[in-house]
This record gives C-alpha cells, structure tokens and sequence, in this order.
C-alpha cells in the first residue's frame, strides 16, 4: 500500500515575540494560515525495519537531519514499531525560505504514519508529538488558519481569511531562524496587535488583514540581508495590498485580491528574483483533505 499526504506550506499573517524565556525559546503570538503551494509526501511501508528518505530536491537531506526522517523515527519509538517505511518528498516549497517546508514534511508524515500503522491517534497527540520536532509542526498538523502561542506549539483555530491571492518571492538566500530569534533586540520592536488581526479575520474584513500584518522577524532579517527590503518595495510599487515576510524570512508574500494584479505583480518580480510563486490561501483545515 502506498499512501499519500499534501504538506502545504504556512505564511505568518503576524507574528510577534512577547519576550525571551528561560530555555532557547522566545515566547511568541502568531496568526498563521497555510497557502496552496505543496509539497507530495508519499508513504510506502518497507520490509526491513528503517526509514528511508528520498527525494530529488539536492538541497533536502536524507537522513536523520531530516524532519520527516524525525517524525518518523518518533511515531516509532513512541509505539514500538518495528516496521520499515520510505518517505518519498516531492519538494515544491522552497527550502529555509520561513515557510515551514521542513515542519510541514514532518507534520504530513505523522498523519500519514498515523493511517499506514492504523494507530488511531487523535489530532492532539499528533500534535504533541510534532511538538517535540519543532515549534512550527503542531500548527502544521492541523492546518487552516490559527493562533498560536506559547513557543508556537499551542493552537487555537480561526476563522478561514477572506479569499485573495499571495504573491511569494523568495530572494537566493538561505535563513537560519536561530540566528534571527538571537539577534531580535526585544527593546526595539513595534509589535503588532494581534487582536486587531484576529477581529479583521472574524469580520472577514479583507482590508482590515491587510492593515493588520507586521513581523517583529522583518526588521532583523532586512538587516542582514538587503533583499528582503528591496523585494517588498518592488511588490508596493507594482500593487500589492499588504506586504509582509513570512516567519524568519526571507521570503516575503504580497496580498492582492484580483488574480490579474497578482500576475502583474509576478511579471514585476521576475527580473528581481528567481523564485516567485502566484498562489491562493487554502486557510482552512479541510484543504488537507
Ligand atoms: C519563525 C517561525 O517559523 C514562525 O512561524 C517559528 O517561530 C520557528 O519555528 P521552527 O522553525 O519550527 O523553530 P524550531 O525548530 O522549534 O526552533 C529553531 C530555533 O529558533 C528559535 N526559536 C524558535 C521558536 C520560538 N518560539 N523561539 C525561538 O527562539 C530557537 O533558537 C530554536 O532553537
Ligand atoms: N523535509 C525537509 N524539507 C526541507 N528542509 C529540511 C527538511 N528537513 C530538514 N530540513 C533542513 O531544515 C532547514 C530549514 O528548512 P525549512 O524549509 O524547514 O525552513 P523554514 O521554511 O525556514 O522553516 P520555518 O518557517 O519553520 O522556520 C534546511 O536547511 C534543511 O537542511
């Protein structure tokens, strides 16, 4: 048997960091919502007892720096399994790009592992146990559109946003999300207000969204890297509505709500930059279906 799973990557509508906590986290409150460009995680049981990962992308490890190989070693640790699987990755999110590919690889590999293995494990614990891969998987699990807290890993689920289009343009540059956390200056930051954000959401108030984004990421990663403010001016000047970086960039989305701005937008972008996607929000959690 071989199994299939839709692992979509995330956008972070806010994200503001609340202050820095006693272990290696930094204690967060993020509006995210998951975005129609996936990666194809296929799951086939092997005979010999090990996890095999394979996929074409050369920028995708494959052993156990993987966070798919990670999740899968988990499920079976947790439930002494002692049967074998192959994770094929079929990698369309572009990688170390604030998008979660990694966190939503994983994420797919516990609900798929959940069915190949008829565990009958709830949401939750799946949950749970992403939360001992990172900080991004228990959203990922679930999908949709959600506040989370905590370090991330704890998830309340929103309203699905109103329907519009996401300009990603990904600068060739690689981010490591420790090293933006590290070098964020938590007495110089504009948060957003995030109950503003998840009101807009709950009104459907599309304009009211865009007026709510921000990032307290954005500004340590423009820092370092020049792109990333260079990009958002050129999707301002070609019609985005809202323009924000996702997570620790250095991607950043563009908002439009008519699908002819947004491939304006894309024509604009390509000259500048390599990797530039025109997608819909999907934001609600049947889109895993
Ligand atoms: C930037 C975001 O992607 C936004 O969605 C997340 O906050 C980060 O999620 P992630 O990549 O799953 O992060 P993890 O793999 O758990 O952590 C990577 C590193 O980021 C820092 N980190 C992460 C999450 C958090 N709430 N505080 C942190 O300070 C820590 O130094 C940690 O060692
Ligand atoms: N399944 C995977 N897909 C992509 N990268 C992975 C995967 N597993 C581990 N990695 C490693 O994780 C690093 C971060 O990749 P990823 O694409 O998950 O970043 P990200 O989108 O910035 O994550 P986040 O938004 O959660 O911070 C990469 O440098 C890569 O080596």
């Amino acid at each position: 048997m071989r199994l299939l799973e839709k692992a979509p990557a995330k956008i972070n509508l806010a994200l503001d960091v609340l202050y820095k906590r006693p272990d290696e986290y930094h204690e967060v409150e993020m509006v995210m919502t998951t975005v129609d460009l996936s990666d194809r995680i296929e799951l086939s049981p092997l005979r010999e007892d090990e996890i095999r990962i394979v996929s074409e992308n050369r920028f995708v490890p494959n052993d156990q720096r993987n966070l798919a190989y990670q999740a899968a070693q988990l499920v079976k640790n947790t439930y002494q399994i002692r049967e074998g699987v192959e994770i094929f990755i079929e990698k369309q999110i572009p990688v170390a790009a604030g998008l979660a590919g990694g966190s939503s690889d994983a994420a797919a590999v516990l609900r798929g592992l959940n069915r190949l293995w008829d565990l009958e494990l709830t949401a939750e614990q799946l949950a749970e146990l992403g939360t001992q891969i990172g900080s991004d998987v228990a959203f990922c699990v679930y999908g949709g559109t959600a506040l989370a807290t905590g370090r991330g890993e704890q998830i309340r689920e929103l309203p699905t946003p109103p329907p519009c289009w996401v300009v990603l343009a990904k600068p060739s540059i690689g981010v490591s999300t420790q090293a933006i956390y590290q070098n964020l200056n938590l007495n110089d930051v504009q948060h957003p207000d995030t109950q503003k954000m998840i009101q807009a959401l709950e009104d459907g108030d599309y304009n009211e969204m865009c007026a709510r984004i921000g990032n307290v990421l954005e500004p340590v990663t423009s820092q370092l890297h020049a792109e990333v403010g260079q990009i958002k001016n050129h999707m301002k000047e070609f019609g985005a509505d809202a323009v924000l970086m996702s997570g620790s960039g250095p991607t950043v989305f563009g908002l439009v709500q008519q699908e002819s701005r947004a491939h304006r937008i894309y024509n604009g972008l390509r000259g500048f930059c390599e990797e530039v996607y025109v997608i819909r929000m999907l934001g609600n959690r049947h889109a895993l279906d």
